[in-house]
């Protein structure tokens, strides 16, 4: 990323939300992007994620520019490049855990095979069951199967764990770690919690809309950290 820029609003209610950003992220890393609420972190999730445009700057993955990409080309980025994890799951209510999985797959050209990640992400037992029938926590691990199954080169996580209790929230981290060492996904992965920067390659620290700190990090498993 090179300089970039976004704001929200006009005149008196402009708000300078990211006021330059550079970073460069590589690949197969895991970045754990910390600020407080309100700092920019979602939004520029968001313009890597090709969700929202920036004002100004340049956003090049794998050597492309996505900040001048048309919609139509937009789009393929994102189905063919991206998962994408929310707070919030968004899960299709009238799907069941296998049928929200597997609309991921059909955006994939290289899907991973759905049996074999049911069983991985624990819910092979829970396939048939519809989200209000689900646990947080089993509602979270659909949403990463749903981002995975297209095994796709950069997950983008915003407070992955925000709404789960702590037990739950390790075994979430700790399958984003697996996918991180077994298919060498990049993952971006926005918190509130300093401690989750002990699992990061690369710890990014954002303030006001700019970066206050950009470091290289010798990671632990998640399982040897506690908060
Ligand atoms: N669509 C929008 N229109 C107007 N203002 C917006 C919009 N999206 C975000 N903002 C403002 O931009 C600022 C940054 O928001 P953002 O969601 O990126 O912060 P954040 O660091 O992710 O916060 P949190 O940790 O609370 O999720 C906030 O002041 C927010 O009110």
């Amino acid at each position: 990323m090179k300089n970039v820029k976004k704001s929200y609003g006009q005149d008196e209610n402009l708000v300078h939300v990211l006021k330059g950003i550079d970073l460069c992220l590589n690949k197969g890393e895991l970045c754990v992007m910390l600020g407080p609420s309100g700092c920019g972190k979602s939004t520029l999730l968001n313009i890597i994620g090709g969700i929202d445009s920036c004002d100004e700057g340049q956003i090049f993955v794998d050597g492309k520019d996505i900040s001048q990409m048309k919609e139509k080309d937009l789009t393929k980025y994102r189905r063919f490049h991206l998962g994408y994890i929310f707070q919030m799951y968004n899960l299709i209510p009238n799907l069941t855990v296998r049928e929200n999985i597997e609309v991921g797959a059909y955006l994939s050209d290289n899907p991973l095979d759905l049996d074999y990640l049911l069983r991985v992400l624990g819910l092979y037992e829970h396939q048939n069951k519809l989200p209000h029938e689900l646990s947080g926590g089993q509602q979270q691990r659909t949403s990463i199967g749903r981002a995975v199954i297209k095994n796709p080169e950069i997950l983008l996580c915003d407070e992955p764990t925000g709404a789960l209790d702590y037990r739950t929230s390790k075994d979430i981290l700790g399958l984003l770690e697996d996918i991180n060492e077994k298919y060498g996904t990049t993952i971006l992965m926005v918190t509130h919690n300093d401690a989750l920067a002990h699992m990061a390659d690369h710890i990014v620290r954002i303030k006001d809309g700019e970066i206050l700190s950009d470091q290289v990090n010798k990671k632990v498993s998640i399982k040897q950290i506690e908060w």
